[in-house]
């Protein structure tokens, strides 16, 4: 192996320490701290462990947490209902409902009943154009993390060739907008998208969320290249990335581990979009590089 392996466990630690330094400031101006709602519908297993990871990490940067868990079969109606509440609480900066929804509730209208103003995971449509036409807004969290993991290691993107393969909401097309605005040259692939390593081999950056294990090896990728795996796929061998770990870490320059890669990255920026929501929400100034 050769590759440096990028420790995103480590970076979101410091993250989230900063961030922890910035909020006696903002209670000071404020009067309060800021609050984050978190809403978990429904008993999925992996969700629950990142409700609680939320909850623990948003109280330990000083912040305040309001957990809301929802039996399986609460009604659309019922949500929608919570949600307004969570718009209309003057102590709440951030309100996030935790995905996958139920199947019997239409994830988008929730989304869309999210005041954009506490929309601190970036999902509204609103915050998905200002993100798109170079306005500020929120950015969805885990690609966030990503650009920052990429920054700090490669410096400015700019010129670089970047491909990114999926094409969700969350994760690929607002990663592919962010890469577009630190004016690196985007592809976005998906796993429909055909000769695959064509692409990859002149790929100074590849960010891989396409959700298939070990889907990207090792030989399609570029000499050199930093890949951020962003994949979290649950095998009988444990969790896996999207990327082939053994072999690509052969070829490329730096690589993210999975886990300890970009997961951890997804909650701290969760923490850094809630600050600045509270600022925002507040009329308190946030200078523009604190975090
Ligand atoms: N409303 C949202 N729902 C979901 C989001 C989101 O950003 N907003 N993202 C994912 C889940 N997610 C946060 O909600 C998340 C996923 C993974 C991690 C993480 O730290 N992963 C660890 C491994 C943890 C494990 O063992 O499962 C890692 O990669 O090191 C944090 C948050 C879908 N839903
Ligand atoms: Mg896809």
């Amino acid at each position: 192996m050769t590759a440096e392996i990028i420790d995103g466990k480590a970076f979101a630690a410091g993250l989230r320490a900063r961030i922890a330094t910035l909020v006696p400031a903002f209670e000071a101006a404020a009067g309060r701290v800021p609050g984050l709602a978190v809403v978990l519908v429904g008993e999925d297993p992996a969700s629950a462990v990142y409700v609680r990871s939320k909850g623990k990490q948003t109280r330990e940067a000083g912040m305040a947490s309001f957990e809301h868990r929802l039996p399986a079969d609460t009604t659309q109606a019922e949500l929608l209902a919570l949600v307004d509440q969570l718009n209309a609480d003057a102590s709440v900066d951030g309100i996030l409902v935790q995905l996958p929804l139920p199947k019997h509730i239409d994830e988008q209208a929730v989304l869309l009943r999210i005041s954009p103003e506490k929309d601190v995971d970036g999902f509204h449509p609103v915050n998905a154009g200002r993100l798109a036409t170079g306005l500020e807004g929120f950015v969805p969290c885990t690609p966030l993390g990503c650009l920052m993991l990429l920054q700090d290691k490669l410096g400015s993107l700019s010129g670089l060739d970047a491909v990114v393969i999926g094409r969700s909401n969350i994760v690929g097309k607002p990663m592919a907008a962010l890469l577009t605005k630190a004016s690196a040259t985007v592809t976005v692939a998906h796993s429909r998208t055909r000769n695959l390593p064509h692409y990859l081999k002149h790929a100074d950056i590849v960010v891989a969320a396409v959700g298939i294990p070990h889907f990207v090896k090792g030989e399609w990728l570029k000499p050199g290249a930093t890949v951020i795996d962003v994949g979290i796929n649950r095998t009988e061998n444990g969790l896996v990335g999207d990327v082939d770990f053994e072999s690509a870490a052969s070829v490329v320059g730096a690589i993210t581990p999975v886990p300890g890669g970009v997961g951890p990255m997804t909650i701290a920026c969760l923490l850094r979009n809630t600050l600045v929501a509270a600022h925002r929400n507040a009329g308190v100034a946030l200078e523009a590089d604190a975090i």
